[in-house]
């Protein structure tokens, strides 16, 4: 038996063309989860097993509204000398370390590249399945589109475009990973409306980094270096259609961010839910115009030594409407040795990890992303000091 998928050329042997399991069927004129929504293909079950969530991380039919998630003002850093930058590092760092979480306002984005990118967004998805399936990811080419990934080993009720946004990447042997995008034909402005809001958005993951950094005690520049040459960013295009159980199945699992930080781009549906530190609750992102959520990734945990977190969130769906959200993954060149920053260690708070490649780490990811996992994927738990390290 061929050990590729039947439907594409990834490697999830648990795709058979024309299943339940189908995910693009070049021929069809649905997607699978078009086909699911329709009832079409679950012999009379309510919804595909593969979607199905175990019952503690299903969500509740009313989630708290987190209006404590701090909204950070950036205008400070547009304007005039004399303005008082440390204040809104300080700001930056509070909302790190309580929530892990902030959204951002007045951000120096312009709102017409957002609303370009978004629309390029709405255009791509509103394709044919074969005209998305022409643009599939690979085990070996990994940007474009896809509909079959998987959170903790249950399907997400997604499908998703995954593309670099400045440059073409490729990662350090073993590894033949590259990151080389695919651009739909005929879609026009798609391209360019990518490649300007990968700048810009780029342009904003620089200042809260600078952010990040002052909010460490640091040179204001000290993570930059990490960032220069062979960055492995890159931006997601995330499409939730509607969907028929959203009380059994999530548009995305729980799941921590493995880079160092995302600017993350949510349309006015709503749906992303955050662990609350403090308590353990998740509670939903209430969607502001023109904002952007920032997020910490693990990187910048270990890099802070735990002082700052990253922190657990995932996406709830609902029957009526299809929401898009736009990530933006600041991930460092390949190359990058993850550990604490010496500035941030003293003699009572030694190094917390032991340092790791991000080349591996990011490359067993990615390769995780095309296989159901028996093992969790390789995390950032796994090079806690004092604790066996797993990366392959
Ligand atoms: O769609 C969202 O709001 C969040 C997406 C996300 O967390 C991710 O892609 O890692
Ligand atoms: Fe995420």
């Amino acid at each position: 038996m061929s050990d590729k998928c039947g439907n594409c050329d990834c490697a999830d042997k648990s795709q058979k063309k024309g299943t339940s399991y189908g995910v693009v069927i070049v021929e069809a004129e649905k997607s699978h989860l078009e086909e699911v929504a329709a009832g079409e293909v679950m012999g009379g079950l309510p919804m595909d097993q593969a979607f199905v969530q175990a019952p503690e991380h299903r969500a509740k039919p009313s989630v708290a509204e987190a209006d404590g998630i701090p909204v950070i003002d950036l205008s400070p850093l547009f304007a005039a000398d004399g303005v008082d930058v440390d204040a809104l590092a300080a700001e930056v760092g509070r909302a790190s370390q309580d929530w892990g979480f902030f959204v951002v306002v007045r951000h120096g984005v312009p709102e017409e590249v957002v609303a370009r990118a978004a629309e390029a967004q709405r255009a791509f998805f509103a394709l044919p399945p074969a005209r998305r399936a022409a643009v599939a990811r690979s085990e070996a080419a990994q940007m474009g589109y896809y509909a079959s990934d998987h959170t903790q080993n249950v399907r997400d009720w997604k499908e998703a475009f995954d593309l670099v946004p400045t440059r073409h990447s490729l990662l350090p042997p073993p590894s033949a990973v590259v990151l080389d995008n695919k651009w739909p034909d005929d879609l026009p402005g798609f391209r360019e409306a990518m490649e300007e809001y990968g700048e810009a958005v780029e342009e904003l993951a620089f200042k809260l980094l600078e952010l990040i950094a002052r909010s460490l005690g640091l040179r204001p520049d000290r993570l930059h270096g990490f960032f220069e040459d062979h960055q492995t960013t890159f931006i997601r295009l995330n499409h939730y259609p509607p969907c028929p159980s959203p009380d059994l199945a999530l548009g995305l699992g729980h799941h921590k961010d493995a880079g160092a930080l995302t600017v993350l781009y949510q349309d006015a549906v709503g749906g992303l839910d955050v662990r609350r530190r403090c308590d353990g609750e998740w509670v939903r992102v209430r969607p502001i115009p023109q904002s952007f959520i920032i997020n910490i990734g693990d990187i910048i945990q270990v890099w802070s030594n735990d002082r700052y977190e990253s922190v657990e969130h995932r996406v709830v769906v609902n029957v009526e409407k299809e929401r898009f959200s736009i990530p933006f993954f600041f991930y460092p060149a390949s190359y990058t040795m993850v550990e604490p920053l010496e500035e941030v260690m003293s003699e009572e708070s030694p190094a917390r990890y032991n340092p790791y490649s991000w080349g591996e780490f990011f490359s067993a990811r990615k390769n995780g992303n095309f296989k159901k996992l028996d093992v969790d994927y390789v995390q950032i738990t796994h090079f806690r000091k004092n604790t066996p390290v797993h990366v392959q």
